[in-house]
């Protein structure tokens, strides 16, 4: 039996989940797959419970289970707690104890949806995005860490490091995805002034000659976010350090419209965990606005990924592009005046589309 744990976490993260999981025990009802789905908790939702972001027994049933499914975490409520405490560390040590070093995240255009892209149509044509950021390193991780008041004044301070190891193994799966895909990496470092990434584009330069197939360049990270916009349909696969990938996969997400369609799979030895790239949106928490078509395929990755069902995977990506021929959209999707549906109908959708798919 295959064990599937969902971590709604805080936001939107619970209403995203429900649709994500509707969807999920659709095909897993039509395909006869043997799966358990458990929930459990991180984030804020962990530390209302347990005074812990991340509970040990949450990490069991992450390190139990054959993939995880995670919605968003953070929000106002736990914004004045200490670092250790936040929402977000909870999700920080997740990604760190099950060493999930390589995050995928997919920007792609959805032809129904070019309207909804900030970004005139002939200049998104044909982008097809996969940024791969580390994930376990920089400095998010990096030591020594801190804040302190000296004499009255605040000052604080972290730490930038990779070694090599770190960012070799990191460009081996970015190289191996390139060759999958059209061929083209481009590495965005900021060699120019950080010596973490000086090494880091030494490195990268030695994988690639193990990938002579593979065309490799390097950007400075500002003029890669700038060419993001200026002409985003050069880029293949975008390999990064952790905060660049974070930045950059954010901007990537407004070509396609909006943050609420970005999937990731975040992946290492064992296990891997599927997340929508956004955050736990407080702003429209509660309120049945989200988009839970991130989620939704973020479940059909790890259909893809962990769980060896890639025709399942498709046929989550089919009715999602079914519901968006049938002009469904959710309000971050939708055009001036076009009528909106919310994050439960939504998910009801793609679960009908996935249900009409197998009387066709
Ligand atoms: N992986 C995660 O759990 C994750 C990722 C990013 C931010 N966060 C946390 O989320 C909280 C809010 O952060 P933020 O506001 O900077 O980023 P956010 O991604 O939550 O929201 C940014 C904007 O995008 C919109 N948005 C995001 N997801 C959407 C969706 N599915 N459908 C429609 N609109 C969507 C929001 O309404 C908001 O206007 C913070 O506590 C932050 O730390 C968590
Ligand atoms: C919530 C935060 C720790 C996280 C990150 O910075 O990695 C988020 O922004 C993301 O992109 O998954
Ligand atoms: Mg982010």
């Amino acid at each position: 039996m295959t064990t599937v744990v969902f971590f709604p976490g805080d936001g939107i993260g619970p209403e995203i989940c429900a649709a994500a999981r509707r969807v999920l025990e659709t095909v897993q009802e039509q395909a006869e797959l043997p799966l358990t789905v458990v929930e459990g908790l991180v984030g804020g939702a962990a530390l209302d419970a347990h005074d812990d972001p991340l509970p040990p027994e949450s990490l069991e049933l992450a390190r139990r289970a054959d993939a995880v499914l995670l919605g968003a975490v953070g929000g106002p409520k736990w914004d004045g707690l200490p670092p250790a405490k936040r929402p977000e560390q909870g999700l920080l040590r997740l990604r760190k104890e099950l060493e999930l070093f390589a995050n995928l995240r997919p920007a792609q255009i959805f032809p129904q949806l070019r309207a909804a892209s900030p970004l005139r149509p002939e200049l998104i044509e044909g982008v097809d995005i996969l940024v791969v950021r580390e994930l376990t390193g920089d400095i998010y991780f990096g030591e020594p860490r801190g804040a302190e008041v000296v004499q009255g004044k605040r000052r604080a301070w972290n730490t930038m490091v990779y070694d090599e190891d770190e960012i070799r193994r990191i460009a081996e799966v970015a190289f191996r995805a390139a060759r999958d895909r059209r061929r083209r990496l481009c590495s965005v470092d900021k060699a120019n002034v950080l010596e973490t990434t000086r090494l880091w584009r030494e490195v990268v330069t030695e994988v690639g000659r193990d990938y002579p197939d593979v065309e490799l360049q390097h950007l400075y990270v500002d003029n890669a976010a700038m060419q993001l916009v200026r002409a985003p349909a050069q880029f293949d696969v975008i390999l990064t350090g952790n905060m660049f990938g974070d930045i950059l996969s954010d901007e990537a997400s407004q070509l396609t419209g909006s943050i609420g369609m970005l999937a990731s799979a975040s992946l290492g030895q064992g296990r891997g965990m599927y997340e929508p790239i956004h955050g736990s949106a407080p702003d429209i928490a509660g309120q049945d606005r989200a988009n839970p078509l991130a989620t939704i395929l973020s479940v059909a990755m790890m259909l893809r990924h962990s769980l060896d069902q890639a025709p399942l995977a498709e046929r989550i990506e089919a009715a999602v592009l079914r519901v968006l021929d049938q002009g469904l959209r959710t309000a971050d999707i939708a055009a001036a005046g076009e009528p909106v549906v919310g994050t439960q109908a939504m998910g009801e959708a793609v679960a009908a589309a996935l249900r009409e798919q197998a009387t066709s």
